[in-house]
């Protein structure tokens, strides 16, 4: 048996997406979805996403972190899978979707794909870093040497240490270019490694970066590794809405492997 899938990327941040319109693809084997996002013996990717049909949106979004298990929302992963739907007909340039953290809205602008995130309430400030949820857990904590940092060991590290522990968060390290720039590095959870950008990471940073005022700016621009994206938000005292990721989403290439 074979499985026809497609790889995306989105500021490098990447995909194997597998049209699940027909629900025959098992959630459940992990070993067969670790292996299809394994970089030597698979495809190679930071998760699997799951095209589903939906009963009211355009589709259903699931996603898989490398490791095999669902996670929360992936947001370089719901800026792609948008770009797939576009491809395969389901939409046009607007699109409806349900993640696993909610109903979300996305545009297509040319190359771009632009996505509404859920609305942030809570974010804490803590003295060495600050803690939100933007769809997924991260951990934002600004560093002197950004390039010359070990994202991978002292990701990690914070990761599994104290109060996360095994749940675990997503890990961001930043540094101010300017008033409305900051560069982005990122330890992701499920991938347990540094990826080229994350999605629902770099929303975290821009409203991070607002709250704890080192930015008055509402659109701001995030340089990670695999390029750049913008974060536009509305601030509020109850918290952030109209929270926007904007990036390119681009397919890679289709192929079918045996499984
Ligand atoms: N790359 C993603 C985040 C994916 C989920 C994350 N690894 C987790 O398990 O929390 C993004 O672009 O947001």
């Amino acid at each position: 048996m074979t499985q026809t899938f497609y790889k995306y990327q989105g500021t490098g941040n990447d995909f194997v997406i597998i049209d699940n319109r027909s629900l025959k693809f098992n959630k459940a084997n992990i070993t067969l979805i670790t292996k299809l996002c394994d970089r030597r013996f698979g495809i190679g990717a930071d998760g699997l996403i799951l095209l589903e049909n939906h009963d009211t949106a355009d589709f259903k979004m699931v996603y898989f972190n490398a490791d095999g298990k669902e996670s929360s929302m992936c947001g370089n992963g719901g800026r792609c899978i948008t770009a797939f739907a576009k491809f395969l007909g389901i939409v046009s340039n607007t699109a409806t979707f349900e993640a696993i953290d909610g109903m979300h809205i996305a545009e297509i602008e040319g190359d771009l794909v632009k996505l509404q995130m859920k609305d942030v309430s809570t974010i804490e400030n803590h003295q060495t870093h600050l803690f939100l949820d933007t769809g997924s857990p991260h951990h934002v904590q600004m560093v002197s040497d950004l390039e010359a940092l070990d994202v991978k060991h002292n990701g990690s590290t914070i990761r599994h240490g104290h109060p996360y522990n095994e749940a675990g968060s997503n890990v961001n390290f930043v540094n101010k270019i300017s008033d409305t720039e900051f560069g982005v590095r990122t330890y992701e959870r499920g991938v347990e490694d540094e990826t080229f950008s994350c999605g629902t990471g770099v929303t975290a940073v821009a409203l991070a970066m607002h709250n704890s005022g080192q930015t008055t700016a509402e659109t701001i621009t995030l340089q990670t590794p695999g390029g750049e994206l913008k974060v536009n938000y509305l601030p509020s005292e109850n918290g952030y809405t109209s929270i926007w990721l904007i990036g390119p989403a681009k397919q890679v290439f289709k192929g079918d492997v045996p499984c």
